[in-house]
């Protein structure tokens, strides 16, 4: 695909961009290497001034910046406003916690023969961040803001259809103070990733992205002994029991399927109600979701603006379309409209069965698969039949079977009783083939760091683990 933004609510081609020589990438390279070796050596409150400054740029572009987003991949101007919020408020989170979540750990020094023994965190040096279109600003934000803060530095390689939004974030840190080469975008195609990653200057990579995108990082990181988070598709369960408010389960349902348009990694796909309360969850979910509306993404009105792509909207269609002839049933949407842009209309399909495609596949899109079950048995068996595992939702008010769905439901996160949402205060990531590692939190933080051990015998100077510079 050409570097371009092509608007999705009218599939008009904006602007296109050259991608970047080898020359240069080699030059933004070397760039990110001479950055490292300055902000390594930086404090953590200089650092969390520059962050800080950052977060108030963000607050102070948000109007143009969502229009951008907006512009670039079709999400609702209110949802790219509360994405730029979003933001911030992790780049503030960081700029608070980076230096107590990397504080030395002093360890039993006695148990281990030392006179002094701890663990310090310290930075690897310039990372590799592979990021898709969903959310522009916030999934690179979530990786850049406690890279950052550790000491490391950051080269973007963005989707190719949200430049823009990448050229903005190449050039934020520095604005807000970080040393010139800390954070860079790279404006190249995927082929180039190989390189980049090959290269002995580049320490590890961070994707977030499709299996297909992720299982290739790997296998080249794989190849250069390089550390990698990586955090792919997910077709998160939402179960609903008897004991449900099945008011608020259809309510949040809808927004969980429909969020960005239906195309985020933890939007819920998969719908599976318990037969006692399957009638009366489907009506209630099918006509909230038959409710929404879906247009202009920049009127406020707007609740569903259209897909990221041509090609998103192609393969939903292919989705539901084979579901449909091999005997499924929908109950609302189902059909593209009339006219420009790659619109499509939220729907809800069930009779699913094993052989339809919608079944084991990731949808990207606003439709909602529902499934009926006699049991609790049979809700976990279907909610973990699947090679994803990244978010997962249940909806019941019994303590006990909260407490079963805690431990049993497959998958890096589960939330009882609400929306899967990412937080800067909690670990984000999956399990089976949704990816390995954390985001957010302490665990995102040190995931891009050296635990070094330090043991120390005889000859110790004064002074105890603490803080330190890196
Ligand atoms: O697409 C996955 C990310 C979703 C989120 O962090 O809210």
């Amino acid at each position: 695909m050409s570097i371009a933004t092509i608007n999705p609510a009218t599939g008009q081609l904006l602007k296109t961009y050259d991608p970047m020589s080898p020359e240069q990438v080699d030059a933004a390279i070397g760039r990110a290497d001479e950055a490292f070796r300055t902000l390594r050596r930086t404090t953590f409150a200089e650092r969390a001034r520059w962050m800080n400054a950052a977060a108030d740029l963000l607050l102070r572009d948000c109007d143009e910046l969502a229009r951008l987003m907006t512009i670039e991949m079709g999400k609702t101007f209110a949802s790219a406003r509360a994405e730029v919020a979003k933001c911030a408020a992790a780049c503030r989170f960081y700029a608070t916690h980076a230096e107590g979540f990397l504080a030395d750990e002093p360890a039993d020094a006695k148990a281990v023969g030392a006179t002094r023994a701890f663990t310090r965190y310290q930075p690897l040096g310039a990372v590799l961040a592979v990021m898709p279109w969903n959310f522009p600003l916030w999934q690179v934000m979530r990786f850049a803001a406690p890279a950052l803060m550790a000491g490391n530095v950051g080269l973007l390689k963005h989707a190719s259809n949200v430049p823009q939004s990448a050229l903005y974030l190449g050039e934020l840190f520095a604005r807000a103070g970080f040393p010139a080469g800390a954070f860079q975008s790279l404006l190249v195609g995927a082929e180039v990733v190989e390189r980049v990653l090959a290269d002995p200057r580049v320490r590890a990579a961070t994707l977030t992205g499709s299996e297909r995108a992720g299982r290739a990082v790997a296998r080249i990181a794989g190849q250069e002994i390089k550390k990698t988070v990586l955090e792919l598709g997910g077709s998160d369960p939402f179960v609903v029991m008897p004991s449900a408010d099945i008011e608020r389960a259809a309510e949040v349902a809808t927004t969980a399927r429909c969020q960005n348009n239906g195309q985020s990694c933890i939007a819920a796909k998969r719908f599976i109600v318990h037969t006692d309360v399957f009638d009366v969850f489907a009506e209630a979910f099918a006509s909230r979701m038959d409710a929404l509306t879906v247009g202009d993404p920049m009127d406020p009105a707007t609740d569903i603006g259209p897909l990221a792509t041509e090609q998103g909207r192609i393969d939903i269609e292919e989705q539901v379309d084979d579901a449909v002839r091999k005997g499924a049933r929908v109950l609302c949407g189902g059909q593209r409209p009339d006219g420009d842009g790659w619109y499509y209309p939220p729907t809800v399909i069930t009779d699913l069965n094993p052989t339809m495609r919608i079944w084991s596949e990731e949808v990207f899109g606003p439709v909602a698969g529902l499934f009926r079950v006699d049991s609790y048995e049979q809700a976990i068996e279907l909610a973990n039949g699947t090679n994803f595992g990244l978010g997962s939702n249940a909806w019941t008010r019994d303590p006990a079977e909260q407490e079963r769905f805690a431990t049993d439901l497959d998958a890096g996160s589960v939330f009882i009783n609400g929306m899967t949402t990412s937080y800067p205060e909690l670990p984000f990531g999956g399990v089976k083939n949704s990816g390995y590692g954390r985001e957010l939190s302490a665990y995102g933080i040190r995931e891009f760091c050296n635990t070094k051990t330090v043991w120390m015998g005889e000859g110790l100077a004064t002074g105890g683990a603490g803080a330190h510079s890196e």
